[in-house]
């Protein structure tokens, strides 16, 4: 849910998830059913080509028939221009010197990949003589279309539909220059440098997308609030500091995440309609997201190595609290599975409240202190209400996969009350700061008309989109609680 959210606003990482669909499903190949074309070899099986298969629609050698129904998203009507001929052609041979495509009985559309933001949409048209239609026929305009191709266009993956005789003859005309011209020798390479761009792109976003960067607020959040608490109470920041603390947190924060996809994915408890599914979707294989975690656990050890060296805090305390970090990183779901035995609600608490706020006061100051411990409470909290929403709104299929969360032990109603206190009790202590010590500590009570709004839809049970809105909330009360610490006037702050 709250990933879908999030793809929502930057597209193309959501394409990565919809194209991997389509390449599930069998859909991303060009798939035609071909007469070979008389004197021609048989295709050979392989990659399907595109500008052949204009080439051979429009020459009526090759004959589309019985189109799939697929979505109107993915019917793209698209511009196989000269363009696209000259790059789809391999360079130095002409578009008829290419194989045919590869034939399939049972997928006669024309559905190709394409390279990205390469076409544009064009009149989807019926006219005499064109393919195997040949059905006189009017020029018709699909504006639909070419809305969608103005959303597809920003997607890092094109689909082509090229053909179709399933539709009342209608074909996806593509607008190949028939030419047997070879390309220019300088397009081959814009080809293949456009085609590894794409790739790499592709590949990117999904890593990006494994990551889950939504919830990357809960380990940011308590590392602004160490390095506030040190920049009041001890009196200096360092930058460079603050900046290598934070991408450390992050990097095993994500790592603990492709963990959890990892193992989640291993033992069944993903499934189709799972927040996560960035391996049950095929968005990458099982082996790439190990590579990943371990890339990320690696980057992790050389930046806490860079911190020994900028900060003041002695090694033992530093490793104590980064092997702390990593190893329930690893922990929640990896070896015995925290989260899996209940416990993962107790994991999430202290790393992403006490552990995170000292590690990030600590590096700053050069020593271990307790207030930072005190201070992480209200975040915790706030931060553990998103982890037992998401785990409320999964009790039925994590029951179903046989595994044990604090939401299934406690039932709904429990877990109502807890979800309440989880979010309130933060409110209470701000409350108390606010009136005992300084009226900056009240900032964070701005949030609270957000949270009103959340404890009702827990009451009636819609918990579709409470931990979409609670991370939202953390964020906010997160940085309104920072700015709180830091607007406080000197020696106001209790220190215990
Ligand atoms: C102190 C230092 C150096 C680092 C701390 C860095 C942090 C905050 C690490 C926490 C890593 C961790 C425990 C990640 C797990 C993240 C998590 C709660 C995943 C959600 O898992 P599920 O409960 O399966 O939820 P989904 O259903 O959305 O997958
Ligand atoms: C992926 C994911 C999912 C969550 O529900 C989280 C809850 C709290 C903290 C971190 C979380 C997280 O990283």
């Amino acid at each position: 849910m709250l990933q879908r959210k999030w793809t929502s606003r930057w597209p193309w990482l959501r394409s990565v998830r919809e194209s991997a669909q389509l390449q599930r499903s069998g859909q991303s190949e060009l798939r035609i059913r071909t007469r070979a074309p008389p004197g021609s070899t048989r295709p050979p099986a392989g990659r399907p080509h595109a500008s052949a298969a204009g080439q051979q629609i429009r020459t009526g050698a090759m004959k589309p028939d019985i189109c799939r129904t697929f979505s109107k998203e993915t019917e793209i009507k698209t511009q196989e221009n000269n363009q696209s001929d000259r790059e789809e052609v391999a360079p130095g041979r002409s578009s008829r010197a290419v194989s045919p495509p590869r034939v399939d009985p049972d997928g006669p559309c024309a559905l190709r990949r394409l390279q990205p933001l390469r076409y544009a949409c064009q009149r989807r048209r019926t006219r005499p003589g064109f393919g195997s239609g040949d059905v006189a026929g009017t020029v018709r305009e699909d504006r639909s279309c070419c809305r969608g191709m103005a959303k597809e266009q920003s997607r890092a993956e094109t689909y082509v539909l090229a053909g179709s005789n399933g539709h009342g003859d209608q074909q996806w005309q593509t607008g190949v220059n028939h030419s047997a011209r070879p390309p220019p020798a300088n397009s081959a390479l814009t080809w293949r440098m456009s085609r590894v761009a794409s790739d790499v792109r592709q590949k990117c976003a999904a890593y990006v997308l494994a990551l889950r960067p939504w919830s990357f607020s809960a380990s940011l959040t308590p590392v602004a609030l160490g390095s506030a608490l040190a920049y009041k109470l001890d009196g200096s920041v360092d930058l460079v500091v603050l900046m290598v603390c934070a991408v450390t947190v992050l990097v095993v924060h994500g790592a603990g995440n492709l963990v959890n996809t990892y193992y989640d994915f291993s033992k069944g408890i993903d499934h189709k309609k799972s927040d996560d599914r960035t391996l049950v979707d095929e968005i990458l294989a099982p082996q790439d997201v190990v590579m990943f975690g371990a890339l990320l656990y690696s980057l992790g050890c050389l930046c806490v190595t860079l911190l020994y060296f900028l900060s003041t805090l002695r090694l033992e305390h530093l490793a104590l609290i980064y092997f702390g970090g990593l190893s329930s990183s690893f922990l929640y779901t990896g070896g015995i599975g925290l989260k899996y035995v209940a416990l993962g609600d107790v994991v999430i608490l202290i790393t992403f409240g006490p552990l995170a706020v000292m590690f990030a006061h600590a590096v700053q100051v050069g020593y271990l202190s307790v207030l930072p411990l005190v201070y992480a409470v209200p975040l915790a909290l706030n931060t553990e209400a998103i982890l037992h929403s998401n785990n409320t709104r999964d009790m039925d299929s994590d029951k179903q996969a046989g595994i044990v969360t604090l939401a299934i032990l406690i039932g709904p109603t429990l877990s109502y009350v807890l979800y309440n206190l989880l979010i309130f009790v933060p409110y209470v202590l701000f409350c108390i700061l606010a009136t005992r010590y300084t009226i900056s500590m009240a900032l964070p009570l701005l949030t609270l008309p957000m949270a009103f709004p959340l404890e009702r839809q827990f009451r009636s049970r819609c918990y579709a989109k409470i931990p979409q809105k609670t991370t939202k909330l953390n964020l906010l009360m997160g940085l309104f609680y920072v700015f709180g610490i830091i607007l406080a006037p000197p020696g106001s702050l209790p220190l215990l």
